[in-house]
């Protein structure tokens, strides 16, 4: 079997691009791979179409860890961001493709099931005014949905420090957020890497009597030794990991033991075998493995068979049901959240396509995101923030 084509859609939203990579074989199998960019939707797209005629076409799509092992080594230039992006795509395409012609789900052919359910929790629900009233009611709408967990983020614009009426704001939040959602649910912190470590210790203190089950990315990404300082500080759980994307740059993080728990994108550090690997390492730190995830149902659905087949998976990120309806419509098949918690995804394959027609009538849209923006939150509400030209 050899691919011979790859086709790249890209279904635009107000606030997320989410490009679909179908890769073709000779044999009339196709897959498909899935990843959301944040600014980088063309520099992906650029880079496909220099390394799918040199890595990709002509390669045995069942051969998946030789593809990785080309696209990685031979490619010389050293792993980022939008070149594991790209090799994440066309992996979890190949994957797709290997359930379909072995006619079984993916996470048969990753080890087979560890569970039976897969816990979810809720993002992107929060696009309303930032108030504790409209955070509570919005926060009750998860819940009433099943949820059993949710994340938010409850800071401001700044970075670094935060003013005291910011502080004092976010706290307001995350007491009307465990209100609303009651003792038993969980609730994670999203701290959007952008804190100093004395304001991220000061604001997990603040915030620990509403038990949140973790701090996320603290601080910025580059510095771990500044990370451990707040997990070694703090009595709250620290996640962190969206930012990396080659596994060996996770290996300060466990033997410096910085962290509780690793997020990797699965869609942009090298696809589900690469995630595989970095589990197993990870469990021998006795570190979790909670995979970021702000994609489609393509994304979602790779996600799904990683955390069948992971021991020490934790719980799986979901933006879908609080955006654009169309994302879904988009993909038969799929996966959706009941009470709290996914099915075992279905196969063969990854039990999930993608209709081009939905990203015909729903084209990319031109997007800059500024995260650290006031009111970045309610451009996923497709209202762009009033005066800031940078979001759109
Ligand atoms: O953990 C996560 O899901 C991400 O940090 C997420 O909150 C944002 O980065 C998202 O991209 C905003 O549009």
């Amino acid at each position: 079997m050899k691919i011979v084509d790859v086709k790249t859609y890209v279904l635009g939203t107000p606030w997320r691009n989410i490009t679909c990579v179908e890769v073709l074989t000779d044999e009339g199998v196709s897959g498909f791979g899935e990843v959301r960019m944040v600014n980088r939707t063309e520099a992906l797209k650029g880079y496909l179409s220099e390394a799918v005629p040199n890595h990709v076409l002509g390669h045995d799509p069942m051969r998946i860890e030789d593809l990785t092992q080309r696209m990685y080594r031979n490619d010389y230039g050293r792993a980022g961001e939008v070149s594991m992006s790209a090799l994440s795509a066309i992996e979890i395409a190949c994957w797709d493709i290997m359930g379909k012609v072995l006619n079984k789900p993916v996470y048969q052919l990753l080890g087979g099931a560890v569970r039976d359910r897969i816990k979810a929790y809720a993002n992107g629900w929060y696009t309303v005014e930032r108030t504790p009233e409209e955070f509570h009611r919005a926060a009750r709408r998860v819940v009433e949905k099943g949820y059993q967990a949710l994340k938010l983020d409850p800071f401001g614009a700044g970075f670094y420090e935060l003013e005291r009426a910011e502080k004092h704001k976010a706290v307001a939040l995350v007491e009307a957020v465990r209100d609303a959602i009651g003792p038993e649910a969980e609730l994670l912190i999203e701290m959007h890497g952008r804190f100093n470590p004395a304001t991220a210790i000061e604001m997990a203190r603040l915030l620990e009597p509403f038990e949140p089950s973790w701090i996320e990315e603290p601080v910025p990404p580059e510095n771990l030794a500044a990370l451990k300082k707040v997990a070694n500080r703090v009595s709250i759980p620290v996640a962190t990991g969206e930012r990396i994307h080659a596994r060996h740059e996770f290996r300060e993080i466990f033997e410096l033991q910085a962290a509780d728990i690793i997020q990797p994108d699965i869609t942009q550090m090298g696809g589900l075998m690469e995630a595989k690997k970095l589990a197993a390492w990870a469990e021998s730190y006795y570190v979790l493995v909670a995979p970021h995830n702000v994609g489609g149902p393509i994304s979602t659905a790779a996600a799904l068979h990683f955390a069948a087949s992971t021991p020490n998976f934790k719980i799986q990120e979901h933006f879908n049901d609080f955006a654009d309806s169309w994302v879904k419509t988009a993909a038969p098949g799929n996966p959706e959240v009941v009470d709290g918690y996914f099915a075992l995804p279905q196969g063969p394959g990854l039990g999930v396509r993608f209709d081009p027609d939905v990203a015909r009538e729903h084209p990319q849209e031109r997007i800059f995101f500024n995260l650290y923006a006031e009111n970045w939150h309610l451009r996923q509400a497709q209202q762009p923030a009033k005066g800031d030209e940078s979001c759109k």
